[in-house]
């Protein structure tokens, strides 16, 4: 991790992109930079030192789920977002927990992987034209001709045809053992054909040239990386910096109400020796989970933090509260945060040559709509926001050719007419807003 992410650090990070809530920002900056004060202690204590897991308390869409996501980005680390409920659904046997820091590891391996594919780059793209020129000119062709094919491939005018190239064979169907709940006992049969044969099975397949340049660049880079040094790396990255949002934790806090579902006070013991650390089985070999940060979520408006087992409850020290979104909030996520969402329909529409103009007054009304349906209706926080811009700018959006060279300014009263009587009428605004 970057010795440069201070706790204050961290924060202003996240303030470019979340308004408000600066408590959980704290929290998580805190519990970061923890890991990386870990990584200096010496060995005997820092197995020692387990992680002081999170749990955030707050209204649906203020941030909760945003903020763990932009700090996992942040740190560069791998992250995954569970909804806790999904534990509870029939079908649902104890060690589907397990499949949590399965999809971590996987989740590490793709960022491993991701990382290690810029030094290959050159290699792999080379290696793929090749390929590529042969499936479309042959092995025989002039280097003139080779010449003049590279051109058309690289300026992108011969993204669409098609061509028949032959590429690794696309996963069979998984074969599941029984009993290994998934995961370790999913086994892909063309792996294990390839791996009995040296190599994987190769197939020819039609396809369009743009569509075949990226999974031959994908195969070739894939041939020129060690995969048990990625493995071995990305479990290693999974056990220390990996970050597991749990979200709706509450909705399996409350008492049981048996019928169908499995029962919630079971799903909190089975998440318990994931959170407390055990080791699981992963088709890349064991991870522990003693170092993975989790960071707990919900609502808690029926159910309260003290209704979960107190295993569970010690086992999430760390407690922080959001708060449900203002007006006010609604205007700043709408005009300072980073590529927010006035600055992305500018760009979008900007690319049909039509000039988006908001006025400060406009976006004051849109926050303002935003803030009354929420009230009205559901308070589903800043999400609210993506329906009412969509719905504002649904005209433009859709005959933006015929607006080629103007301007559209949305001003207050732009945004009365589009959106007045839809805010203004809550049966409306439930189907629309
Ligand atoms: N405080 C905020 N500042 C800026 N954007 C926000 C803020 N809160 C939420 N958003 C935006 O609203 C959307 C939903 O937020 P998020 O996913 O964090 O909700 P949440 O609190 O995790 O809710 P849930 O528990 O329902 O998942 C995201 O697109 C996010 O960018």
């Amino acid at each position: 991790m970057n010795d440069s992410l201070t706790p204050k650090a961290i924060v202003r990070a996240l303030d470019e992109h979340i308004v408000g809530q600066t408590a959980a920002k704290k929290a998580v900056a805190v519990a970061l930079r923890n890991r990386w004060r870990r990584q200096k202690l010496s060995p005997e204590l820092r197995d020692e030192v387990s992680p002081k897991n999170i749990l955030m308390i707050g209204p649906t869409g203020c941030g909760k789920t945003e903020i763990s996501r932009r700090l996992a980005k942040l740190a560069d680390a791998p992250f995954v977002k569970v909804e806790a409920t999904k534990f509870t659904e029939v079908g649902y046997v104890g060690r589907d927990v397990e499949q949590i820091a399965r999809d971590l590891a996987e989740e590490a391996i793709r960022l491993e992987k991701e990382r290690r594919r810029g030094a290959v780059r050159d290699a792999a793209s080379k290696a793929a034209m090749d390929r590529l020129l042969k499936a479309l000119v042959g092995d025989g062709a002039s280097e003139a001709t080779r010449e003049s094919f590279k051109q058309r491939l690289s300026d992108g005018s011969m993204n669409d045809v098609e061509v028949e190239i032959e590429v690794e064979d696309a996963p069979s169907m998984p074969m599941e053992i029984p009993g290994m709940g998934g995961g370790i006992g999913m086994i892909n049969l063309s792996d294990m054909m390839g791996k009995a044969f040296g190599k994987q099975a190769l197939k020819r397949r039609k396809m369009r040239v743009a569509d075949a340049w990226d999974k031959l660049v994908d195969e070739e880079s894939e041939k020129r990386m060690d995969q048990d040094d990625v493995a071995r790396e990305a479990l290693k990255n999974a056990e220390t910096n990996g970050i597991v949002f749990l979200d709706e934790i509450d909705k399996i806090a409350v008492s049981d109400v048996r019928g169908g579902s499995v029962s919630r006070e079971g799903v909190q013991r089975d998440l318990l020796p994931l959170i407390e650390g055990t080791t699981v089985a992963t088709k890349y070999g064991p991870m522990k989970t003693d170092h993975v940060l989790f960071i707990a979520s919900g609502a808690f408006h029926v159910a309260k933090p003290s209704d979960m087992l107190p295993e569970l409850q010690g086992r999430l020290p760390i407690r922080v509260e959001l708060k449900a979104l203002s007006e006010d909030d609604f205007v700043r996520i709408l005009s300072e945060t980073r590529a927010n969402l006035v600055e992305q329909y500018c760009a979008l529409i900007g690319t049909e040559q039509v000039t988006l103009d908001f006025t400060p007054e406009a976006i004051r009304a849109i926050a303002r709509t935003a803030a009354q349906v929420n009230e009205s209706v559901e308070n589903i926080g800043a999400r609210r926001l993506q329906t009412v811009m969509e719905k504002l700018l649904e005209e433009v959006s859709f005959d933006a050719e015929d607006r080629v060279g103007t301007t559209v300014t949305v001003d207050e009263a732009y945004v009365a007419e589009k959106l007045g009587g839809l805010a203004a009428n809550a049966d409306l605004s439930k189907y629309i807003l």
